[in-house]
């Protein structure tokens, strides 16, 4: 079977950019991706196309080039549903923040939606991709749904987990190390959906790399190999601690072990802790999967990669603190950068909001300045966690568009996010400007520590 037309649903980091790369890699085919947030919508249909709501390198390109020719977005789900010969399910699954599991489970109240959803409107067969990140044995719900409130019409459930990071999405989604399609490979109509969406792939992903499973396997692949990037970062911030106890440098100490094949030196920059939408997210919800099987060992072991990472996140402000002479009251720090990772304005769990977070309960005064982020997610982000009233947070924080304003008079700088203009930054104006001693902490081992000091920082860097 070929398929002709294309729906997702939800218009998020992963739909927008992989619905973007699929219909410019398939222009025989119709890609509508639709999202019950009409602004967002609007914003992935503004004709100045730099204005789309996800910023990641290359992508207004590729959504300039196939947008209102193979690729629509659009409010009209029961539409986009109606016409499409398979559906991608592409929704968030965040924490649950209530009820049994609030705090561990994924919370799959959106994905019911979608699928009670798809049963209502669909007329004919369709195929339904779960794209989003899903517990295991998700599947088996989406089918029981969509069997017993379905129109009687055939529904096959693929698993095609996303794997795309942050920042190099397009990248990620044109050369991506595998793409992982689970399906009911024993009979034939579950074969012939694999085919299906295996032929979408093949448009440009070369066959080797096209990787089948069954729907089980692919679900928790996805879990798995989260679990696995983040327990690297979490292993290299424990030895970083230990390094700045002993004088061994955890970048040396990175490299030496990356150097041994088996290891390989992928994922293991020391930082101020991981943030971003889904590690701590998908290793919650493996924790508690492997709790509700009453697997107490192996919960443990995974909690404890989130365990360490709060533990990053904290001690970097407390060292902070403790270097200013055990108090930041009323003193000015800028925060440089608050995305959680660069390239991106996504800001999603990231480090920086509990930095500051920290530094505000110690009375500081924050300014931060991000290329990306925008005044309003920075506030949004620190009334989110409820610490203090949001008078209180705008009171405290104030955000700029000049990293240089940003220092201006400040007692401290601190590196949160590793955006390369950073790196060349007039540090000598930047201290020039800077209450003395000036302090200089780098979350990220991005700057080079030698000149900064010779400039006459008093520079602290993690792992050093
Ligand atoms: N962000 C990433 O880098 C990444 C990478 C791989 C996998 N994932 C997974 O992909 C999924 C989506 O993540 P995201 O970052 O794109 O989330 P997101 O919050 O950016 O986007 C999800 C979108 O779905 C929409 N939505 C929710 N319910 C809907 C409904 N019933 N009908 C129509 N639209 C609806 C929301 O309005 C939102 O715009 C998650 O499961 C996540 O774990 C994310
Ligand atoms: O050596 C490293 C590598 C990463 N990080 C941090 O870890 C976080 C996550 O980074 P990264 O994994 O590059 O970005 P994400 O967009 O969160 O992507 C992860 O999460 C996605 C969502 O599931 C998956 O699809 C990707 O494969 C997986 O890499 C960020 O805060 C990084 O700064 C480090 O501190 N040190």
């Amino acid at each position: 079977m070929t398929i002709k037309n294309i729906c997702c649903i939800g218009a998020g980091y992963v739909g927008g950019p992989t619905m973007a790369v699929i219909a410019q890699k398939c222009p025989n085919i119709k890609v509508t991706v639709v999202d019950i947030n009409e602004s967002r919508i609007n914003q992935w249909n503004d004709p100045n196309v730099e204005k789309i709501p996800i910023y990641e390198p290359g992508l207004s390109d590729i959504v300039k080039e196939a947008r209102g020719r193979n690729l629509f977005f659009s409010t009209d789900v029961d539409k986009a549903i109606d016409d499409a010969d398979m559906i991608f399910i592409s929704v968030n699954t965040p924490t649950k923040t209530y009820g049994i599991g609030k705090g561990m489970a994924a919370d799959l109240k959106f994905i019911e939606l979608c699928a009670r959803q798809i049963a209502r409107v669909a007329k004919d067969d369709k195929i339904v991709v779960e794209k989003s990140t899903l517990p295991v044995r998700t599947a088996e719900a989406l089918k029981n749904i969509l069997d017993n409130t379905g129109n009687g019409v055939n529904y096959q459930i693929l698993s095609n987990p996303e794997f795309l990071a942050e920042g190099t999405a397009v990248d990620d989604l044109m050369n991506p190390d595998r793409v992982l399609i689970g399906g009911d490979i024993d009979s034939p109509e579950g074969k012939e959906a694999v085919e299906a969406l295996t032929d979408v792939y093949a448009q440009w992903v070369p066959r080797e790399r096209l990787l089948t499973t069954n729907v089980w396997s692919s679900e928790l692949s996805k879990l798995t190999a989260n679990a696995f990037l983040a327990q690297r970062v979490s292993s290299i911030n424990a030895m970083s601690e230990l390094c700045e106890k002993t004088g061994a440098d955890v970048n040396e100490v990175a490299k030496a072990v990356g150097m041994d094949s088996r290891i390989g030196p992928k994922f293991l920059k020391a930082s101020v802790g991981f943030g971003g939408s889904c590690f701590q997210k998908d290793i919650l919800n493996l924790v508690y999967i492997a709790k509700s099987f009453g697997l107490n060992e192996v919960a443990d072991y995974w909690e404890q990669v989130i365990l360490m990472n709060d533990h990053q996140k904290k001690r970097f402000a407390a060292n902070m603190v403790k270097a200013m002479y055990n108090t930041v009251s009323g003193k000015k720090i800028a925060l440089l950068g608050w995305a959680f990772k660069k390239d991106t304005n996504d800001t999603r769990e990231s480090a920086a909001i509990y930095v500051a977070d920290y530094l505000l309960n110690e009375q500081a005064e924050i300014v931060v300045y991000d290329p990306k982020v925008t005044e309003e997610q920075i506030y949004s982000d620190l009334d989110y966690l409820g610490s203090r009233s949001g008078d209180a947070n705008r009171q405290a924080v104030t955000v700029v568009n000049d990293p240089l304003e940003a220092c201006d008079g400040a007692h401290a700088v601190a590196i949160l996010t590793e955006w390369d203009e950073f790196t060349t930054l007039d540090w000598q104006k930047i201290y020039d400007q800077m209450l003395k001693p000036a302090f200089l902490f780098d979350g990220r081992r991005l700057l080079e520590p030698e000149t900064k000091k010779k400039i006459g920082f008093e520079f602290y860097a993690i792992g050093n």
